[in-house]
């Protein structure tokens, strides 16, 4: 079992590089951003509630994205292990992860940062939003507001793992394929 939290800012290429190491590494991807957004297009109970938050680039409240987390995990119960992506986002998040984890003797193996420039990761940002039809995208308020967040609730996880011997960090700047080798350097000596 092998258990790895991509994190890193909003933009950093956290989505593009799980569908390269899910299939390398034989893992279940669990994008909570992407769950929110198919409840949300999908007009769910959890999706209208998590819509509020989404669209002004807040993070969605921790009851709800944690329940949703383990309903997501629950659903894999023969695997080879989890890529997380997006989430914990909180210390609350990452507190409950464990906590879940535990109850099944599993546990979080590493987390791996990608590292950029908050300025590039804006303008990827603000070019993504151009097709990826995403309304927290578009608008640049939205987007600081979501670095704001990520300054204050996530960006302690990272003394959180590091604690625990669990923190690497590899550049996310250069081509896709560059990045990939980086994460699966890290994850080789796992
Ligand atoms: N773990 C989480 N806790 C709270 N909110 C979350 C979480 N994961 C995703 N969200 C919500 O979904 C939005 C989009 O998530 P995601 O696609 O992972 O974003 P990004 O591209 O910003 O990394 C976030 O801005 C937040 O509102």
């Amino acid at each position: 079992m092998i258990n790895i939290v991509l994190f890193g800012k909003p933009g950093a290429g956290k989505g593009t590089q799980a569908e390269f190491l899910k299939e390398k590494y034989n893992l279940i991807h669990i994008s909570t951003g992407d769950v929110f957004r198919y409840n949300i297009k999908n007009e769910t109970v959890l999706g209208k509630e998590a819509k509020t938050y989404i669209d002004r680039g807040d993070l969605v409240p921790d009851s709800l994205t944690i329940k949703m987390l383990q309903d997501e995990v629950e659903k894999n119960p023969e695997v080879n292990g989890f890529l997380f992506d997006g989430f914990p986002r909180t210390i609350a998040q990452a507190e409950a992860l464990d906590a879940f984890l535990n109850s099944k003797n599993w546990e979080v193996t590493a987390t791996i940062a990608l590292e950029a420039d908050d300025e590039i990761l804006v303008q990827r940002l603000l070019e993504r939003g151009k097709t990826s039809g995403r309304p927290d995208d578009q608008d640049e308020e939205k987007i600081r507001n979501r670095y704001q967040e990520y300054n204050e609730k996530t960006a302690p996880l990272i003394e959180y793992y590091s604690a625990q011997q669990k923190f690497h960090a590899v550049n996310g700047i250069g081509s896709i394929a560059e990045i990939t080798e980086r994460l699966s350097d890290v994850i080789e000596k796992l």
